[in-house]
């Protein structure tokens, strides 16, 4: 049964897709409340209201995927999750309508003193003098991040015949022409436009991107909008420039600390703001609710999700040619983990053929992750596998190479430890399935799946009858036999599989039969 707890109020219509599950229990309610039994969560559904960091993890020890029923994720510690190889989903697209429509909706209140106006006439006044706005018409307008809202902003901005100008370092030409605006660098924004207003999300980079300094540059008499996340014009500094008439006015949805309470900000009048109401329609919440909702479910049924934060991003149709691989990838790094028992410093992939074509480094950390499984403590998967080889300092190595040795598609891994290598080839074949075909050097053939046997011996007569002996006097069924060799009388390799494992006790009477070089069980 899978436990889902949807907090911050997330739309219930929304949640059809999770609600409809027959192994599925849906909680509502805060991670704070003392209600939730947070050590069951599986999965765990936000707004922008529950943080979810390091500690509130450390208390969530079942869980395996936030989404975020939104776009902004910087309330979700993204990298203590990946750690934990927790998947981070958004729902990117869901309210980008909303947002760019309250945007543009604060952008003419600003300007034409409709909350004020609203407050005058509610208490029974008609001050007509006192509420003279400006029109928006021949306006330049400074989109500052243009992204998803920040372009729909700029569309119904054109129709309101403003000019456009825009500061985006990842926006590309075409794309600004296409949208009949004028694309600038960030200064360049600042210093020509009658409005601001800032579409980014919120990072390191982008938190106080308009400060003490920067305001300077703006024109006197510039208006300010932040509906995108508190923080990104810095708090201090605008209420500064707007009391020393610099600014003419702000339009805040969004505060570093919501809700703000006492904030200076709202004490001026020339501030007008909602509480964070950007995405607050019902279409919006509509649309995030199902959007993260389907992506639970997904991931729930084992198939790709899309919108992930640390994942990277699939399409059904490449995850279906992806899939054999992928178990192939996984079953490689156990081999490789079981066969070198030994700390390892690096692993390089190399994928030929057609797999190389597909998203390899998808492959990478599957394949890593089949290498931890039996050595740490740690759930690891897909999310985290990379950082946990950072954080053991192993080099990862992935590359393509044209040579797939005779076969369609080719996955070779090599794993490098204090004192040796180790390196195994794998095939996918069609209608047949995963085979490995090479074990450090020997040609082999044989199907990475439960029980095996890993032997390396001297190519000698005889050997394989003892081990065969040993095995049957101990009434061991031996499933499948494969042997390679480099060359007659030297080395070789056996790989056994059996119904089950193979007992200490029979592991050592096999090390003590002769020509025998090492022996490792392999659980797959
Ligand atoms: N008030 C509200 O209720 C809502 C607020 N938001 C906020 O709006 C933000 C933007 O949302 P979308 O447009 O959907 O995201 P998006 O990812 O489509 O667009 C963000 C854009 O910012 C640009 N960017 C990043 N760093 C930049 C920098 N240093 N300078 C200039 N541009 C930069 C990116 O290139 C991208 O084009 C979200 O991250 C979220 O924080 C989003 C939805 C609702
Ligand atoms: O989607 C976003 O980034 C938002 O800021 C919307 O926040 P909310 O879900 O309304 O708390």
């Amino acid at each position: 049964m899978y436990h889902i707890l949807a907090a911050d109020s997330i739309k219930e219509e929304g949640l059809l897709p999770l609600l409809e599950m027959e192994n599925a229990v849906v909680y509502r309610g805060q991670t704070d409340s003392g209600e939730i039994p947070l050590e069951r969560i599986d999965a765990l559904l936000v707004r922008s209201a529950t943080k979810v960091t390091n500690e509130l993890l450390d208390r969530m020890p079942s869980l395996k995927i936030v989404a975020r029923a939104g776009v902004g994720v910087d309330n979700i510690d993204i990298e203590a999750a990946t750690k934990r190889g927790i998947i981070v989903v958004n729902a990117p697209d869901g309210n980008t309508i909303s947002t760019a429509e309250h945007t543009f909706a604060m952008m003419a209140s600003l300007l034409r003193n409709i909350p004020h106006a609203y407050a005058s006439v509610k208490n029974y006044e008609w001050k007509r003098n006192q509420f003279i706005g400006s029109e928006l018409y021949g306006k330049t307008l400074g989109i500052v991040g243009m992204g998803r809202i920040g372009s729909e902003l700029a569309k119904r901005a054109k129709a309101f015949e403003m000019n456009v100008r825009v500061f985006d370092p990842f926006l590309t030409k075409e794309r600004a022409e296409n949208l009949g605006v004028i694309s600038s660098s960030f200064e360049d924004v600042l210093k020509s436009s009658d409005i601001i207003t800032v579409h980014t999300p919120l990072t390191k980079e982008t938190k106080g991107l308009l400060n003490w300094e920067t305001l300077k540059l703006t024109k006197k008499g510039v208006y300010l909008l932040n509906c995108a996340r508190g923080g990104i014009i810095d708090e201090e500094a605008l209420a500064e420039f707007i009391e020393n008439g610099h600014v003419a006015g702000a339009a805040l949805d969004v505060f570093v600390t919501e809700p703000p309470g006492d904030h200076p900000l709202l004490r001026l009048d020339k501030v007008i703001a909602t509480p964070h109401l950007g995405a607050s329609t019902r279409e919006a919440q509509l649309n995030v609710a199902t959007q993260v909702a389907k992506a639970v479910r997904t991931y729930f049924e084992d198939k790709p999700v899309s919108n992930s934060i640390n994942l990277p991003a699939m399409s059904r149709d490449i995850y279906e040619k992806i899939r054999p691989f992928h178990q192939l990838a996984v079953q490689m790094g156990s081999i490789v983990s079981q066969c070198l028992k030994e700390g390892v410093n690096e692993i390089s992939v190399t994928y030929s053929g057609t797999v190389a074509s597909l998203e390899i480094s998808y492959l990478t950390k599957a394949l890593l992750s089949g290498f931890f499984k039996n050595r740490i403590d740690t759930s690891v998967n897909e999310v985290n596998a990379v950082h946990i080889a950072k954080d053991l300092g192993i080099v990862i190595g992935e590359k393509v190479s044209g040579n797939s040795s005779g076969y369609a598609n080719s996955m070779s891994v090599t794993v490098k430890g204090d004192n040796r290598a180790f390196t195994a080839r794998g095939t996918y074949i069609e209608h047949y399935g995963p085979r490995i075909v090479n074990l450090d050097g020997f040609n082999i053939d044989f199907h990475p799946e439960g029980n095996l046997l890993y032997i390396q011996h001297m190519d000698r007569p005889g050997v394989i009858g003892r081990v065969g002996n040993v095995l049957g006097e101990n009434k061991i069924n031996i499933a499948t036999m494969q042997v390679g060799r480099k060359e007659v009388g030297g080395e070789a390799i056996m790989v056994l599989t059996f119904d089950r494992p193979i007992e200490d006790a029979i592991m050592s009477k096999l090390s003590e039969t002769g020509d025998i070089v090492s022996l490792n069980r392999i659980l797959l």
